[in-house]
């Protein structure tokens, strides 16, 4: 027989024969024409976070999909969604015979959702990462319930600080002086109070996005060892995650400033401390960015350019100097990462696909930069 469809056959012949479609004749492979230039970069995390199943209408790791073509399962947004379609296109484009001058690599990289350090943040620093020469990245971003696509070229820094609070202990009967729970009630107060602060900053002025404002949560409190004993030290977590335009320095001084405010015995410790917000640039200026947004124009789609409320792996890239916006074509969505009954719209999805398959000819034939040589 000459060629059976691919409902017959072996997966792994099917992969084989696709392999063979593509050509890497020598002299002139297919893989990037001019490996001169700086390569586009597609990242992708494989990790994701947790489900609490009970909640859940459907098995979170069996991506059931039901009868209106809604796909559920963690990782259906966040984001093994855009891995799929970032090999889908190149694909897709592989299969259409077509090639670029810049050179197109995937990296499906680990432990993103614990912060990345065993992840994107070493890999950035290892020669195999500088061999990749990217002169600019594509990661994840949020989904967008209108018809919009959102597209993120910053992101908040992320701070989570403990303070500890130490005091005289004694018997829960007495009014002891200079308690540990006394002086954290006068942090916690400070702090929630600049939280307060952010959020009517955020809620006064339609222009502002969350993105760019601060926010924090008190998000872990410890100490005390039974009711009637006045504990010597008390401390309380704090999630911050602060806006790319605040001067971080002040900052941190202002943290130390509250608790010294609390009284003798407060001191604080970072548990995450990012100190290199960038911004990548999305004005029409920007070769990059011009191909992006340009590619939207085309596609008569609206694209929404924020800052990214949380952390991603972009902000290692930047911090190396490559440029990184971070987008999941994901609108008519709602926001469901890390939530119950996380899913995606099998269209949405597929449309998804459609729009790497225009995104990623446009970058990668972006013609030679100053920043290329
Ligand atoms: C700093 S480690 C935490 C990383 C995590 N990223 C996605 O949710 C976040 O909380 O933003
Ligand atoms: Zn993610
Ligand atoms: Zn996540």
């Amino acid at each position: 027989m000459a060629s059976k469809g691919p409902e017959d056959e072996h997966p792994s012949v099917t992969l084989f024969r696709q392999y063979l479609r593509i050509r890497t004749v020598q002299p002139k492979p297919d893989y990037g024409t001019n490996p001169a230039l700086s390569s586009i970069l597609l990242n992708s995390h494989t990790d994701v976070v947790p489900v609490f199943k009970e909640y859940w209408s459907h098995d979170p790791f069996e991506a059931f999909k039901d009868s209106e073509g809604y796909i559920y399962g963690r990782g259906t947004q966040d984001m093994k969604c855009v891995s799929i379609q970032y090999l889908e296109a190149v694909r897709r484009l592989k299969l259409e015979g077509h090639s670029f001058p810049r050179t197109i690599h995937m990296t499906f990289v680990p432990e993103e959702e614990v912060g990345g350090h065993r992840g994107m943040e070493l890999f950035v620093q290892r020669p195999e990462f500088r061999a990749l020469k990217a002169g600019f990245a594509l990661d994840e971003g949020l989904a967008n319930p209108t018809d919009a696509f959102t597209v993120f070229y910053s992101e908040r820094s992320v701070w989570w600080v403990r303070v500890t609070s130490t005091g005289r202990p004694g018997h829960g009967s007495r009014f002891v002086e200079d308690t540990a729970a006394e002086k954290l009630h006068k942090v916690v107060s400070s702090i929630l109070a600049f939280r307060e602060k952010e959020r009517q900053r955020l809620q006064s002025n339609p222009h502002l996005k969350e993105g760019a404002v601060s926010s924090v949560n008190l998000t872990k409190l410890e100490g005390g060892v039974a009711y009637n004993v006045v504990p010597a030290s008390m401390s309380a977590g704090f999630d911050f995650r602060i806006a790319p335009d605040v001067d971080l320095k002040a900052f941190e001084k202002q943290l130390h400033a509250w608790c010294q405010a609390a009284g003798e015995g407060v001191t604080l410790e970072f548990v995450q401390k990012w100190m290199d917000p960038r911004v990548t640039p999305i004005d029409d200026s920007d070769p990059w960015w011009s191909a992006f947004s340009r590619v939207f124009k085309d596609m008569n789609l609206t694209l929404e350019a924020k800052i990214f409320p949380a952390t991603t792996d972009s902000r290692y890239l930047r911090a190396v100097g490559v440029p990184a916006l971070g987008f999941s074509p994901m609108n008519r969505t709602p926001v469901l990462l890390h939530d119950h009954d996380e899913r995606l719209h099998e269209a949405v999805f597929l449309r998804g696909i459609d729009i790497y398959t225009q995104l990623l000819p446009a970058l990668a034939s972006i013609p030679a930069l100053p920043s290329d040589s």
